[in-house]
């Protein structure tokens, strides 16, 4: 791991609003010299029923498209790497079961100890203000502890949280069809947590 600090992005998305977010906190990470983004998504796991249903909605064919080119993740892109950040849908006030069975799948790393001491951080979009954003990021936080990550959140330096994001990490809401794109301070949000992850990391690499 010597170089380069490289920090994975890895996330789950339905109708690309986490996407969006995901692909800020990327462009966060990049604006520090010698920090490398790599954006990866957890596989589906829905059954073919539901998935079949969904596949109706052009909201979804749209998302699913734009977010084609980005791989699935597996166990060993996140042991490779020196800072993890996750992000999610909240589904029912929760993380999407997607991202959840990956990290569950992550026994293994956990074993071994494979991930102590990468810095780690969270990412949420949620259809409305108080339907479980902030419920699904401090509840996703929670594994990262299990694993000795160290967590980074995002700071009231410039007081902008209180307009968006959260402490927790960034966030936004997309309505009740799923499709009103994070706002600009969204992903300014977005993007100066994955600054301010690789900034961290870079730092701990030494
Ligand atoms: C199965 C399911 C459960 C959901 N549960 C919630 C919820 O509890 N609270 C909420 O505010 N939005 C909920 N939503 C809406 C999504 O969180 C929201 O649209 C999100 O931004 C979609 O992210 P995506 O575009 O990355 O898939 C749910 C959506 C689905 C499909």
């Amino acid at each position: 791991m010597a170089g380069e600090t490289k920090i994975l992005v890895v996330f789950y998305s339905l109708y690309g609003n986490t996407a969006k977010l995901a692909q800020s906190i990327g462009t966060g990470v990049t604006e520090v010299p010698g920090c490398t983004a790599i954006l990866r998504r957890v596989p589906e796991t829905m059954p073919q029923e539901t998935l079949m249903q969904l596949e109706q909605s052009a909201a979804y064919q749209k998302a699913q498209e734009e977010m084609k080119d980005i791989p699935i993740a597996t166990l060993e892109d996140l042991q490779d790497v020196d800072g993890i950040i996750f992000g999610s849908p909240s589904h029912f006030g929760n993380a999407a079961a997607q991202l959840k069975q990956f990290i569950d799948a992550t026994v293994p790393l956990w074993v071994k100890g494979q991930l102590v001491g990468k810095v780690g951080g969270v990412f949420c979009t949620s259809g409305s203000l108080h339907g479980g954003n902030e419920g699904t990021l401090i509840t996703l936080l929670l594994p990262l502890l299990h694993h000795g990550m160290i967590i980074v959140g995002r700071t009231y330096e410039d007081y902008s949280l209180a307009n968006a994001g959260t402490p927790y990490g960034a966030s936004s809401t997309s309505g009740p069809n799923h499709d009103q794109r994070p706002t600009d301070q969204d992903l300014a949000i977005a993007r100066s947590l994955g600054k301010r992850i690789a900034t961290v990391a870079k730092k701990l690499k030494g």
